[in-house]
């Protein structure tokens, strides 16, 4: 289990160049603002879960996750793995957690460049003290299921950085650690690779019941994936199953988006007080809408789009992208100044 304790964290102001008297007595005298990046986040993760952490850029995922792996000391608040605390007892935390940094992905500087894939992947099983037989049959089942067997003789250095990335998510697959974390597994893979790694989280937390934390921007993702989610952005905004979080949205009757295409311009202003939330842009002559409405409403809108010349309107389901977007707009946080003074 994993449990989040009121987390903070406020890095140190950035220091300006002192060069000048003036600077250095400003940075002397002044309370300077610290940068938050998490402000009290409580929350818990049952063993097995894949639980989501989502939040616009800034919010505080990495943060977590390197406070996860002891990179990241919180300024107070503690963050529990297995009833241990991720930074005061890392040891007893440290071989029980895997994390993959998507964006800085080899943070770890785990693999060698001009070495081949396999002897990469026999050397960090070796590591993590897997018998070599054992090793073997792990390394083979995981290039399988990320259909990488045939890069497995190449150098890692003339793989392309979608396959490095996926040859990184082959590790817990080898590992087979307690409690996976992925920082945006998926950022810089095509839509087909995605769906590899996608298969392979599954396969994890299915034959394993690996407890899997997901940092991602892709709503679709998480949607697909996550048993639950926490929405924040510094603090908490919504937890829960991402079909309750849309439900939860269709319950205040925005239970229809619209997405229309207009030839020529429109007056937003015509839906005012009948969409609850409209959003337009221009392109080519068009003007595309989406326009998120209460059922009550819909014959107001169809009545009003009579007057402009509609090409074409579809009418799609709630997603948990809908509703990220929603709430994170009426977020105090998003643009958060900090609340502490050094
Ligand atoms: N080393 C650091 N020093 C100072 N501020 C930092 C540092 N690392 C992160 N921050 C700040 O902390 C806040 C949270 O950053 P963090 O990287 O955790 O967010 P994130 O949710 O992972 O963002 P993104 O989605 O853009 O990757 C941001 O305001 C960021 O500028």
């Amino acid at each position: 289990m994993i449990e989040s304790v009121n987390l903070t964290k406020f890095y140190p102001p950035p220091i300006k160049s002192l060069f000048d008297l003036k600077s250095l007595r400003d940075f002397l005298g002044k309370p300077r603002e610290k940068i938050p990046a998490l402000i009290d986040l409580s929350f818990k993760i049952k063993e097995g879960e894949i639980f989501g952490l989502l939040g616009p850029n800034g919010a505080g995922k990495t943060t977590f996750c390197k406070i996860a792996n002891a990179l990241v000391i919180p300024t107070r608040g503690n963050l529990y793995i297995n009833g241990y605390d991720s930074v005061k007892e890392h040891d007893k935390v440290k071989g029980k957690i895997f994390t993959i940094f998507g964006g800085e992905r080899d943070l770890f500087g785990l693999f060698q460049w001009r070495v081949s894939v396999e002897k990469n992947l026999k050397f960090i099983a070796e590591l993590w003290g897997i018998p070599k037989v054992e090793a073997e049959n792990r390394i083979n089942y995981a290039l399988e299921l990320l259909n990488l067997k045939d890069k497995k003789n190449e150098w890692y250095q003339k793989l392309s950085a979608g396959m490095r990335q996926k040859v990184y998510l082959a590790l817990p697959l080898i590992i087979q650690p307690e409690v996976l974390i992925l920082d945006e597994p998926t950022v810089y893979l095509d839509v087909f690779t995605r769906r590899e790694v996608w298969n392979a989280i599954l396969e994890l937390s299915k034959e394993f019941g690996t407890t899997i934390i997901l940092t991602t921007h892709n709503l679709n993702e998480a949607e697909v994936l996550c048993n639950r989610v926490l929405i924040f952005n510094k603090k908490k905004i919504a937890e829960g199953k991402p079909k309750e979080l849309i439900e939860k949205f269709q319950t205040l009757k925005i239970d229809r988006k619209l997405l229309v295409k207009i030839k020529g311009k429109i007056k937003i202003e015509d839906f005012n007080g009948i969409a609850e939330k409209i959003n337009a842009y221009t392109q080519n002559g068009f003007t595309y809408l989406g326009i998120y409405i209460k059922r009550d409403y819909l014959k107001d809108i169809l009545a009003i789009l009579t007057n402009y010349d509609v090409v074409d309107i579809q009418n799609e389901p709630v997603t948990l992208e809908d509703v990220f977007t929603h709430i994170c707009s009426f977020d105090s946080c998003v643009n958060s100044r900090a609340e502490e003074k050094s």
